[in-house]
C-alpha cells in the first residue's frame, strides 16, 4: 500500500525538529522517566502504548497539571469499558484553560471574528474576569457540580466563557448550534436535562440575520428542568419574559473559584448520531479531556503561548471542544462565527490571515471547494503566519494534499499539512498531526501517543498495508466516561466493544502502513458523517417519513474520491403521489425545518422500494456498499435479504454514477 507513494511530500527541516515540543518532550521525557532517547517518533510511541502509565505520568508533569488532591495511581484499573483514571486525584479543566492569565494578561486569550471579518480581541484578564463573575452567578442560581449547563449559541466568546464558567463550578457543558432545529436539540438537551440554557436571539449566517426566537420559546417550554435561562442578545432584541440578562450576569469584578472535581468528573456531553434511536449522549470527564487535549494540542499540534489558533468549526461539533482546549496550551483561540464561504470562497483564508493564525484547521471538503474554486490564499494573502494547516471531517484526498503542498511552496512556504482524524467518541485524534515527520500524500502521519491503533481483520488479527477495522487495544483518558441516557451501560458496550470484546472499534476503515502511517477509509458501517458531522439516518426517517406521500425512505452517505460526501434520501411514494419540485422542496423543507439544513440530502431519488433484511431492518450498508460499487453477490447475503429484486435498482445506479 504505501509503495505507491515512497516519496514523502514534505520533509520538516532540522529546525523544525529540534524547536518541536515533542521533540523537547521526547528529550525530557528520556531523562525523567525511561523513555527511549533515539529511534525518534516511532520509539517514542512504542513505549508511550507500552509504559502507558509511565506515558501519562509524564504528561501530567511536562505540562505541570495542578492536582488539587494527588493520584492514587495512574491507571486503576485499565479494562475497557470503564478504565480508571488517576484514581483518587480532583483537579478542575477551566483552572488551567485560564493559566496563561497569569503572565500574559493583557494579550488575548480569543479573537472573535463574524461575517464582517473584523478581528475582536478579548485578553486573558478579560476572560477570567467574565468566567469568574459568571461561575459566581451559576453558584448563586443553584448550579451544583454534576448540573447539566446548555447553550443554544454559535461560535461566539459567550460559549467559551459559558463552557469554562460551568467547568469551574462543576457543572456539565453540553452544547447546540443554533442551526439546529428545536426536535434536534430537544433530542439531545432532553435526554441530559439541563438546569441552565443559555441562548442567542437568533445568529448571522451568509449574510443573513436568522431569528431563533420562536425556537428557544420552544426549547423553554419543553426543557421542563431549566431554572435560568439567559439571553445573549446578538441581533440586538430584549430579553424575553422571565430569561436573565448575559451582560449583568458577567458584570462583576470576581476571582474564579474552581471547584475540585475528581479526575473522571463529567466536564461535558456531547452528542454522535447512530443509525437508530437518539444521539449517543457521550459524556468525557474533566481529567481525562484535559490530559489528552494537551498532549494532543501540545505535543501533536505543537501549540504554545506564541501560537494562534484558528479551526473553522460550530458549536456543535467536537472540534469546537478542541479548539477551546488550545486555551490550554496558553495560546490564543480564533473564533469564526459565520459561513465558511461568505462573502466568497476564500474567507476562511482571509480569517486566518487577518488574525495572524499559525495553525488553521479546516475541513477537508473546504480545501477541496478551494481548490476547485481556483482559490489562491498563498498567492494572494499574507499568511506567512501559517505553520500547519490541519484537516479533519474525512480524509484529505490526495489532490488536497498536493494543492495545499503547491499553493504554498509557490510562496516560498513551507508548509506542514495535517491531515487528522479521531472522532466526537474521544473528542480527540486517533491518528494525524506529528511535527517531526515526513507526510505523505493521502496519508495521516502516524498514531497519536498512547494509543495503540491498529487495523484488525474480523478474527481480530492485526493487519500492515491492508484495510481492516479501525481499533484502539488500550484505554485513552478522553474515551467516554459513559453515556448520559445509558444506566445498565448496554448503548456504551455495543457502540464500541461488541465486535471485539474489551477492545474500542470505531466503524472506521483503515490501514496502517509498513512505514507508520495510516490511510482511513471512510465509515464501515452505516452512520452518516458528513464532513466531520455525524447524523443518525433515523431522524430523518422520521421527519420524512410524517409526510403522507413519503411510504418508505432510506438515506446513505458515501464518501466521494475528490473527498466530498454524496449523501441521497431515496423514497419510495405511497400510491398515486408523484416526487414533483412541490414535494421535493416540502421533503427538503421538512428535514431543514425539524433537523437542520446539513440533515438536507444531496438528491432524492425515487426508487421502486426499500430493501429490509428478514427481519424488516432497512439495509443501509449492503446499498452503500452497491452504490460504492461492490457487485451484488458480495455486498449481501442474499438468503438475508426480503426483495432481492429491488437491489437491482441500487445495483443499475451505481452502474450509471460510476
Ligand atoms: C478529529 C475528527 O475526527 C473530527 C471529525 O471528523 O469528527
Amino acid at each position: 500500500m504505501p509503495t505507491e507513494n515512497s516519496q514523502p511530500l514534505w520533509q520538516p527541516d532540522a529546525r523544525r525538529i529540534a524547536e518541536a515540543r515533542i521533540t523537547r518532550f521526547q528529550t525530557w521525557a528520556a531523562e525523567h522517566h525511561g523513555a527511549p532517547a533515539t529511534g525518534g517518533y516511532a520509539a517514542l510511541h512504542r513505549w508511550s502504548v507500552d509504559e502507558l502509565e509511565t506515558f501519562w505520568k509524564a504528561v501530567t508533569q511536562w505540562f505541570d497539571v495542578r492536582f488539587s488532591t494527588p493520584y492514587a495511581r495512574v491507571l486503576g484499573d485499565r479494562t475497557m469499558p470503564g478504565a480508571q483514571w488517576f484514581p483518587g486525584a480532583t483537579l478542575n479543566y477551566a483552572e488551567h484553560a485560564l493559566r496563561a492569565a497569569d503572565t500574559r494578561a493583557d494579550e488575548p486569550a480569543l479573537l472573535y471574528v463574524d461575517e464582517t471579518h473584523e478581528p475582536s480581541p478579548v485578553t486573558w484578564t478579560e476572560l477570567r474576569r467574565q468566567v469568574g463573575s459568571l461561575a459566581a452567578e451559576l453558584r448563586a442560581l443553584g448550579v451544583r457540580p454534576g448540573d447539566r449547563v446548555s447553550g443554544y449559541l454559535p461560535n461566539i466568546p459567550q460559549a467559551v466563557v459559558a463552557l469554562l464558567a460551568t467547568a469551574a463550578v462543576g457543572g456539565v457543558w453540553t452544547s447546540c448550534a443554533p442551526d439546529f432545529g428545536a426536535r434536534s436539540v430537544l433530542d439531545r438537551f432532553q435526554q441530559v436535562e439541563p438546569v441552565v440554557l443559555f441562548t442567542v436571539d437568533g445568529y448571522r449566517y451568509g449574510g443573513k440575520e436568522h431569528d431563533r426566537r420562536d425556537t428557544v420559546a420552544e426549547l423553554r417550554r419543553e426543557l421542563p428542568t431549566l431554572r435560568a435561562v439567559i439571553h445573549i442578545p446578538l441581533l440586538g432584541t430584549e430579553a424575553p419574559d422571565g430569561a436573565l440578562d448575559w451582560g449583568a450576569l458577567t458584570a462583576a469584578d470576581t476571582e474564579p473559584v474552581f471547584e475540585p472535581v475528581p479526575f473522571d468528573h463529567p466536564l461535558w456531553v456531547l452528542y454522535s448520531s447512530g443509525t437508530t434511536g437518539l444521539p449517543k449522549a457521550i459524556v468525557q470527564s474533566q481529567g481525562g479531556i484535559l490530559v489528552e487535549h494537551l498532549k494532543q494540542l501540545g505535543l501533536h499540534c505543537d501549540l504554545g503561548p506564541e501560537d494562534r489558533f484558528f479551526w473553522y468549526t460550530s458549536t456543535g461539533w467536537m472540534m469546537w471542544n478542541f479548539l477551546v482546549s488550545g486555551l490550554l496550551t496558553g495560546s490564543t483561540i480564533v473564533l469564526y462565527d459565520g459561513s465558511p464561504g461568505f462573502p466568497a470562497t476564500d474567507a476562511q483564508w482571509r480569517i486566518a490571515e487577518r488574525t495572524g493564525a499559525t495553525l488553521f484547521g479546516t475541513s477537508a471538503a473546504y480545501v477541496m471547494a478551494c481548490r476547485k474554486a481556483d482559490v489562491h490564499p498563498a498567492r494572494d494573502l499574507d499568511l506567512s503566519a501559517i505553520q500547519c494547516v490541519a484537516t479533519t471531517g474525512s480524509p484529505l484526498p490526495p489532490d488536497g494534499f498536493r494543492w495545499l503542498h503547491d499553493e504554498f511552496a509557490a510562496s516560498g512556504a513551507d508548509l506542514w499539512i495535517a491531515s487528522v482524524s479521531g472522532g466526537t467518541d474521544v473528542c480527540s485524534c486517533f491518528a494525524g498531526a506529528v511535527p517531526t515527520l515526513p507526510v505523505h500524500i493521502g496519508e495521516l502521519q502516524a498514531p497519536g501517543l498512547g494509543t495503540d491503533l491498529q487495523s484488525w481483520d474480523p478474527s481480530g488479527n492485526p493487519l500492515t498495508d491492508e484495510v481492516g477495522e479501525l481499533v484502539v487495544t488500550n484505554p485513552m483518558p478522553s474515551m467516554p466516561i459513559r453515556f448520559w441516557n445509558d444506566p445498565d451501560g448496554s448503548r456504551y458496550h455495543d457502540s464500541y466493544f461488541d465486535t471485539y470484546p474489551g477492545v474500542w472499534r470505531h466503524g472506521d476503515w483503515i490501514t496502517l502502513t509498513s512505514r507508520g502511517s495510516v490511510v482511513i477509509h471512510g465509515r464501515s458501517d452505516s452512520t452518516l458523517n458528513r464532513q466531520g458531522v455525524r447524523m443518525g439516518s433515523a431522524d430523518i426517517y422520521e421527519a420524512v417519513e410524517r409526510l403522507p406521500e413519503i411510504k418508505e425512505s432510506l438515506v446513505i452517505g458515501i464518501e466521494q474520491p475528490d473527498g466530498g460526501y454524496w449523501m441521497p434520501l431515496f423514497v419510495h411514494l405511497a400510491p398515486g403521489a408523484a416526487l414533483d419540485d412541490a414535494l421535493l422542496d416540502r421533503i427538503k423543507q421538512t428535514i431543514r425545518a425539524n433537523l437542520s439544513p446539513r440533515h438536507v440530502p444531496d438528491e432524492v431519488i425515487e426508487v421502486p422500494g426499500i430493501p429490509h433484511t428478514l427481519t424488516g431492518k432497512r439495509i443501509e450498508v449492503p446499498v452503500k456498499r452497491l452504490l460504492q460499487g461492490t457487485p451484488l453477490d458480495k455486498a449481501v447475503n442474499p438468503g438475508s435479504i426480503d426483495n432481492l429484486d429491488l437491489l437491482h435498482f441500487y445495483e443499475d445506479l451505481a452502474r450509471k454514477r460510476s
